[in-house]
């Protein structure tokens, strides 16, 4: 039994600023972020990695009972017996990984958690605590790039080869993706990328997984699945069509991605996946047979949301593991299309669509899809997008939609929101930056699909010590 000390307290401070601040001195750092709700975890440093959370025994210290927060980083494929890029390499498998500080902002409040093997000494938590007050304010910055184009040949027989499956009856839907190598003009660091994403114009959940110098970041509006308690939550996520560059026009594209059967039997397959194993390990399943739209800064998705209460001993990991991939990110048959897959993308996905996130002690927690992000080093990073294929898809009009789809990772790089430097212009495509008015478009959107959410009562009082087995 593998027992684990976690004191947390409240902090007055902002935990980006504090981040930013403490992450000098910490190699490992993971973030999990939810830019629209109050579910944002960042971790630093690294206390213990574990293969289960079975044989671990959590004694919970410090006036707020929040039990310890372990990351979760998971390849697309893990199984995947071709060599992942070599930034992937870097990374080592592990399951669970407890940072040693977690900067928290819950319904709890917002926290500062200290995990350690031992009691946590007192004077460390006051130094951390006394060092996220004193966090300067963040700056963003700019940083200048140029992409190293992909050839739109080698697309299309990417395309060819998925077409040619698919008419061989051996899949109905699969999902290539493209990767694309940016070269920036200095190198850059996690936090500036970090930041860009947080304080930009990009909706959805921001992601950092950073191990020595290598890391993974972006921003994904993709749920893979939310459990609180019994209450689980996921998300049904495909047909994409642009944002557009006003609201009429946006409403427009939307109107016309909603009548298009294409994109809509591309997203039925993913509604009848997530509803078929929602049918298996819960009760009270909620599909709604319709989708709705979710607007993004730069696209826009079908997206039906899907909710269910989970079965009794039925855990987040499995339910993780039978969601993942979902045929958003995969295909259909999801095996089958996972092996074609392996077969036609030149290279492995690495964290690439993986399901990415984080589990409590108390076995809440949730992962979301790694859309929209890439892997870096130094000045140099590789980035990912992907896009449903169906009988007759055609392969330049999915090479423009995932073009769209890679403005979401660039944003990273713009230190203010519409920058436009010339050196990235050459990559973007009609989509505009629309600020506000889809922020506000985005909050009623992903208010539709939480709205079961809210379910952990906060709980603080004063010194509480709690001990637990995790789940
Ligand atoms: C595979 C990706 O997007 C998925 C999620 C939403 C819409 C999708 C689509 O319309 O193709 C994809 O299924 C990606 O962003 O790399």
């Amino acid at each position: 039994m593998t027992r684990i000390f976690s004191h947390t307290r409240p902090i007055e401070a902002d935990i980006v600023d504090a981040f930013c601040l403490l992450q000098k001195g910490f190699t490992d750092q993971f973030v999990y972020y939810d830019k629209q709700r109050a579910c944002r975890y960042m971790g630093l440093g690294r206390c213990i990695a574990l293969p289960t959370l079975d044989d671990a025994e959590s004694e919970l210290e410090g006036p707020t009972a929040q039990p310890p927060v372990f990351f979760s980083f998971n390849r697309f494929d893990a199984e995947n017996p071709a060599p992942p890029d070599e930034l992937f390499e870097a990374f080592p498998r592990l399951k669970f990984m407890l940072p040693e500080i977690v900067l928290i902002e819950n319904e709890r409040g917002t926290l500062l958690q200290v995990n350690s093997l031992g009691p946590v000494y007192p004077g460390r938590i006051e130094r951390f605590a006394r060092q996220a007050l004193a966090a300067p304010a963040r700056r963003r910055e700019t940083i200048p790039y140029r992409i190293e184009p992909d050839s739109r040949a080698a697309w299309r027989q990417v395309l060819d080869a998925g077409l040619h499956a698919i008419a061989e009856g051996r899949v109905e839907k699969v999902v290539p993706s493209r990767r694309l190598k940016l070269v920036a003009e200095h190198p850059f660091s996690s936090k500036d990328l970090l930041v860009n994403l947080i304080d930009g114009s990009a909706r959805g959940t921001v992601l950092l997984y950073r191990y020595a110098d290598v890391f993974f970041c972006g921003c994904t509006p993709e749920l893979l699945v939310r459990k609180r308690g019994s209450n689980l939550e996921s998300m049904c996520l495909a047909g994409t069509c642009p944002a557009g560059s006003s609201e009429e026009d946006r409403m427009r594209l939307a109107a016309e991605l909603m009548a298009d059967s294409k994109n809509r039997s591309e997203h039925d397959y993913v509604v009848r996946f997530i509803r078929e194993v929602f049918n298996r390990t819960c009760h009270d399943v909620d599909v709604p047979s319709e989708p709705g739209i979710l607007p993004l800064t730069h696209v826009q998705h079908l997206c039906t949301p899907a909710r269910a209460r989970l079965l009794e001993g039925v855990d987040l990991w499995s339910m993780m593991e039978d969601l993942h991939p979902t045929p958003a990110v995969a295909g259909t048959p999801v095996g089958e299309a996972k092996m074609l897959l392996r077969r036609i993308e030149p290279y492995n996905r690495g964290f690439f669509a993986g399901a990415c996130g984080y589990v409590d002690g108390d076995g809440d927690g949730e992962f979301s899809v790694a859309l929209r992000t890439g892997v870096f080093d130094g000045e140099i990073g590789w980035l990912y997008a992907g896009c449903g294929v169906v009988a007759g898809s055609d392969a330049d009009a999915e090479y423009d939609e995932i073009d769209m789809k890679l403005m979401t990772i660039l944003s990273a790089f713009s230190g203010e929101d519409g920058a436009d430097t010339a050196a990235s212009r050459s990559t973007r495509s009609a989509a505009a930056d629309e600020g506000s008015r889809s922020e506000a478009r985005y909050a009623s959107a992903i208010d539709c699909i939480s709205g079961t959410a809210e379910t952990l009562a906060g709980s603080t009082n004063n010194q509480r010590v709690e001990k637990g087995t995790i789940r």
